[in-house]
């Protein structure tokens, strides 16, 4: 969920005394199971082991059943205990049951109370996000190869979202943090909280809102298109800016908004992007190399490639909206131009 908003810990101990709920027996329809909050308790051995933590909700180590047999690692999410979160985690779980696709993170089960509490038990991704994997000081650099294949493997989800279910689905805060990787690096879109289901995603962002009505969400620092916080506008084309945010940050290895220095990418990366949109000029070989991530070994990155992928960010990123391309053609260029996508088993699509 886009994360102006006040990192929100909680007191699962407090919550669990304030609002008992009674034992249940889990029901499993198409292999997501309802759960009891005692089910919740023991699925997560009391909360014992927190492994992440957003704008919203706090997300525990679990497993991924009750019964003896169901020991696979899974990921409970729980959302912080209010009526008017408790709409976000409604959107977000209504969204993931109707989902099923490799690269978006697999809904296991929930807890629903109906009020202000809910729970979604989610496959494991033993990884972590992308922005650590991008950003932490760990030794351990992501190769070019899987950056590309990362890039790819979005627009799947992406474009399943926007294209391939009725109706669709706009999801609305796409950042290196909502990406989750599984244990060979594939991407997995995660955090449908913000998500706009069908036609009706025309919605004021809260800044345009009276400030006895403002909430705090305005968007993520660095990935919100400026078109959607100047019109209020939510379209799939919004997608599609963050996804050109995440692909700098794939090249340059930046982050997409340095709170220490007060930086954009989009505006460190602005001149190269002017120059990719400049039909008349092919982007100078030597620019590319200065923004590429210092990490990567130059041998292991074919520069064309690293072309190809700014020239998609900066079509991605150019206003207006209407004339970004859609995630489908994106990935028809990603395919065209970088053929090892193929050896990586991604250009076939799902
Ligand atoms: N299924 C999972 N497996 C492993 N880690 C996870 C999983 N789901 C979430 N996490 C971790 O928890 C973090 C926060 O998750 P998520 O983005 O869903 O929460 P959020 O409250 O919606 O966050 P925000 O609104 O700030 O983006 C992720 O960036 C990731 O590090």
């Amino acid at each position: 969920m886009a994360c102006f908003l006040n990192c929100v810990r909680f007191d699962v101990s407090k919550r669990i005394t304030d609002k008992p709920t009674s034992k249940g027996e889990s029901l499993t329809v198409s292999g997501v199971t309802c759960y009891s909050w005692d089910d919740v308790e023991a699925l997560t051995s009391n909360f014992s082991r927190l492994i992440g933590s957003g704008g919203y909700s706090s997300i525990y180590m679990a497993r991924s059943s009750t019964t003896s047999g169901g020991s696979d690692k899974a990921a409970l999410k729980v959302h912080v205990s209010s009526h008017r979160l408790y709409k976000i985690f409604r959107v977000e779980l209504d969204i993931l049951l109707r989902l099923h696709h490799p690269n978006i993170v697999k809904l296991l089960g929930y807890f629903d109370d109906s009020e202000e509490n809910g729970a979604l038990l989610l496959e494991y991704l033993p990884q972590g996000n992308l922005q650590e994997k991008l950003h932490s000081n760990s030794k351990q650099v992501l190769p070019w190869r899987n950056r590309i294949a990362i890039a790819f493997q979005l627009l799947q989800a992406i474009e399943h979202i926007h294209d391939k279910i009725s109706p669709q689905i706009v999801h609305g805060d796409i950042k290196s943090s909502n990406i989750l990787l599984d244990k060979n690096l594939n991407c997995k879109l995660c955090d449908f909280g913000s998500a706009k289901v069908g036609f009706s995603s025309m919605v004021q962002p809260s800044t345009m809102l009276p400030r006895s009505r403002q909430v705090t969400m305005v968007g993520s620092p660095g990935y919100t298109d400026p078109h959607y916080l100047r019109t209020g506008i939510a379209s799939k084309k919004m997608d599609m800016y963050g996804f050109g945010v995440v692909v700098l940050e794939l090249v340059s290895g930046k982050e997409a908004f340095s709170a220490e220095r007060g930086e954009m990418l989009v505006h460190i990366a602005a001149p190269l992007i002017n120059e990719s949109l400049d039909s008349s000029v092919d982007i100078a070989g030597e620019s590319v190399r200065q923004f590429l991530d210092p990490r990567l070994s130059r041998d292991s990155v074919d520069i064309d490639e690293v072309k190809t992928m700014l020239n998609v960010a900066a079509l991605c990123i150019s206003s207006p909206p209407s004339l970004r391309p859609s995630a489908a053609l994106v990935a028809e260029t990603l395919k065209q131009n970088i053929p090892s996508l193929s050896f990586l088993g991604c250009g076939k699509g799902v």
